[in-house]
């Protein structure tokens, strides 16, 4: 609501003859690089990926429209789609290799081909090399030509609007949990089945259109290009943007390019007043008072102004919504999981030693040994998380080994991690819902246009029904980052099961737990047993072990020295030597 009264508050000013061109050209320029920082909000903000190369794609924008309208005569709003398709090509290009790239070295990527393509604009004879091309039409609406800051001010908000109203649709959506799944580390979020190197490429050409709206508006509000403004510079500018307005939320983006732009009009008046000579200090102070935001404020400025809003309602969850198709589980007692001499040898050191493990439906399996025996290693190795040296894994009697940790989630095997690998900035009911991503299918058109109401309305549902199912529904709308570890190892394994698996692979979940924690675990794991679920769990405490499981393995020096019911195993000599004899 607020949104929308200070959209039409912002609508009015132009309209106001007392405000000066000065203002509402400063209004454009705010709403211009707007546009290329909501994109960058969400593609570093939500999605981690840092990019010093946004003023690149406004540069691609730019051109395309400068050369298309002067020396061929297109309509600027046909060249506004050539823009989008150059730039989409270009993006898909440079994202593809750019996406794969991780840490510090994907930020140095995107400076390697900002650099590049900017000396490039400089150097083509066809783009007029440094002086750029001149006599660019501007835009008209109906014959009547937006050549002044009052009347294009209009079109540039329209496409801030679309903007932010496009993204926050994405970011409350199935691809928009996936986006900011990204930040949670690409293991966790492709064992929920989450294909993160599409969706990093979706995002990254996501944000690159933008910048072009951005650089085609540009070229048609300046009526001319050059290449300084598509330089490295300008895109440090957007990600100062960013990063001062705060990265969290798509309105911030606007928020920290009033800032910036703000800051330096304001500098630029002051400075030469307060210190009587015309010496340019400007970037000094600009850049001083960034480092202080940056030092003082690492979240972004927005959060002064978010506390003064409304809190936002809590997401409706609708009881009615259709459930979701649920997989039938196998027959109790059922073959689910077999390993078959499983190997893993790490260069010369032998993790695991041709183990044989297998999981029947409707059982609990623990997986023990003293630490370093490779229980971590073997579970990996059934979650596909690494790759076999020798052996094969079967999943209901189709080989799974060799298959990527999405696909075999996608079979129905869903998995917790030994330590937990939540958002603590989403609510406990988004968390869950994210397990539900291999059940939805809606992409990112579909949510940016609110197409995908009623499968999101499912998917939360069933997000909802899970966390009752695991007794959190107290805690279902409070962030996850308040809760206590035992809390969220029961909500990861609520997120777990929103993927509707045959088999849960547990990665010792009672670690770090308190007794009473331990107890509630082993009542929800016993209760899920009893709905017909099978659990495939690693642990180190016994006694939460032997009180709950159907069936024990016990690994040591990577090989299987016992396996049978607890009671064969806490009277086999061999384990009492090798495990609870060391601990005795
Ligand atoms: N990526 C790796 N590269 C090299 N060695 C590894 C790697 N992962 C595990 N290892 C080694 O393999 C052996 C088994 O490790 P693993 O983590 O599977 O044991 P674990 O039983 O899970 O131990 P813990 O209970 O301490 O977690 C250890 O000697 C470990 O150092």
């Amino acid at each position: 609501m607020i949104f929308w009264l200070a959209a039409v508050a912002l609508a009015v000013v132009p309209l106001i003859p007392a405000v000066p061109v000065y203002w509402v050209t400063l209004l454009d320029n705010i709403g211009l690089a707007a546009l290329v920082v909501i994109g960058l909000v969400l593609l570093t903000g939500v999605g981690g990926m840092t990019s010093f190369g946004q003023a690149t794609f406004c540069g691609f924008g730019a051109y395309a429209t400068a050369l298309l309208t002067t020396q061929y005569g297109v309509s600027p709003w046909l060249t506004l789609f050539v823009a989008l398709a150059v730039t989409l090509a270009v993006a898909l290009a440079l994202g593809f290799i750019t996406v794969r790239l991780s840490g510090h070295y994907l930020p140095l990527g995107t400076i390697a081909w900002g650099i590049a393509i900017y000396y490039l604009f400089g150097k083509l004879e066809i783009l007029g090399r440094n002086d750029g091309i001149t006599g660019i039409p501007p835009l008209s609406v109906a014959g009547y030509q937006l050549s002044d800051s009052r009347s294009v001010f209009y079109v540039i908000w329209a496409f801030v609007l679309a903007a932010c109203v496009a993204t926050s649709n994405l970011l409350d959506s199935r691809m928009g949990r996936a986006i900011r799944a990204l930040r949670g580390g690409t293991r966790a979020a492709e064992a929920f089945g989450v294909d993160t190197a599409r969706v990093k490429l979706i995002v990254f050409v996501y944000a690159a259109l933008l910048a072009s709206v951005s650089g085609w508006l540009y070229a048609h509000v300046q009526r001319a290009v050059t290449p300084t403004p598509f330089g490295i510079n300008a895109s440090i500018e957007y990600l100062f943007m960013a990063v001062a307005g705060g990265t969290g939320h798509v309105v911030a983006a606007i928020f920290g390019s009033t800032l910036v732009i703000l800051l330096k009009e304001a500098l630029q008046r002051i400075l030469p007043v307060l210190l009587g000579h015309t010496a340019n200090w400007e970037p000094v102070v600009f850049g001083a008072v960034l480092v202080l935001i940056l030092q003082k404020w690492p979240g972004g400025l927005w959060m002064f102004v978010e506390r003064l809003l409304p809190q936002s309602l809590a997401p409706k969850i609708t009881a009615d919504a259709a459930p979701l198709p649920v997989r039938s589980l196998p027959a109790r007692g059922s073959n689910l999981l077999s390993l078959e001499r499983v190997r893993k040898a790490f260069q010369g050191l032998v993790a695991v030693n041709d183990v044989d493990l297998s999981v029947r439906s409707g059982d609990i399996v623990a997986l023990i040994g003293p630490n370093g025996a490779g229980k971590s290693t073997t579970f990996n190795l059934a979650s596909g998380l690494l790759p076999l040296t020798a052996g094969t894994v079967s999943f209901d009697g189709v080989r799974i080994d060799g298959e990527a940790p999405r696909r075999i989630a996608a079979r129905g095997m869903a998995r917790t991690f030994q330590h937990v690998k939540v958002l603590p900035d989403m609510s406990v009911l988004d968390n869950v819902a994210l397990g539900a991503h291999l059940r939805g299918k809606a992409g990112v058109l579909s949510a940016t246009f609110r197409l995908d109401r009623a499968e999101e309305a499912r998917i939360m549902a069933d997000a909802a029904r899970q966390i009752e199912r695991v007794g959190l529904k107290d805690q279902m709308l409070l962030q996850a980052g308040s809760l206590a570890l035992g809390q969220l190892r029961i909500l990861e394994i609520a997120r777990a099961l929103c993927l509707d698996p045959q088999l849960l692979l547990l990665d010792e979940p009672a670690a770090g737990l308190r007794h009473f924690e331990k107890q509630q675990l082993a009542r929800l794991l016993s209760q899920l047993r009893d709905e017909g679920m099978s659990i495939l769990l690693v642990e180190h405490d016994m006694g939460f072990v032997m009180g709950l499981t159907d069936h024990i393995v016990v690994l040591d020096f990577g090989m299987r020295i016992a396996a049978g019911s607890p009671e064969e195993i806490r009277a086999n000599p061999a384990v009492i030597e090798a495990y609870l004899g060391a601990s005795a």
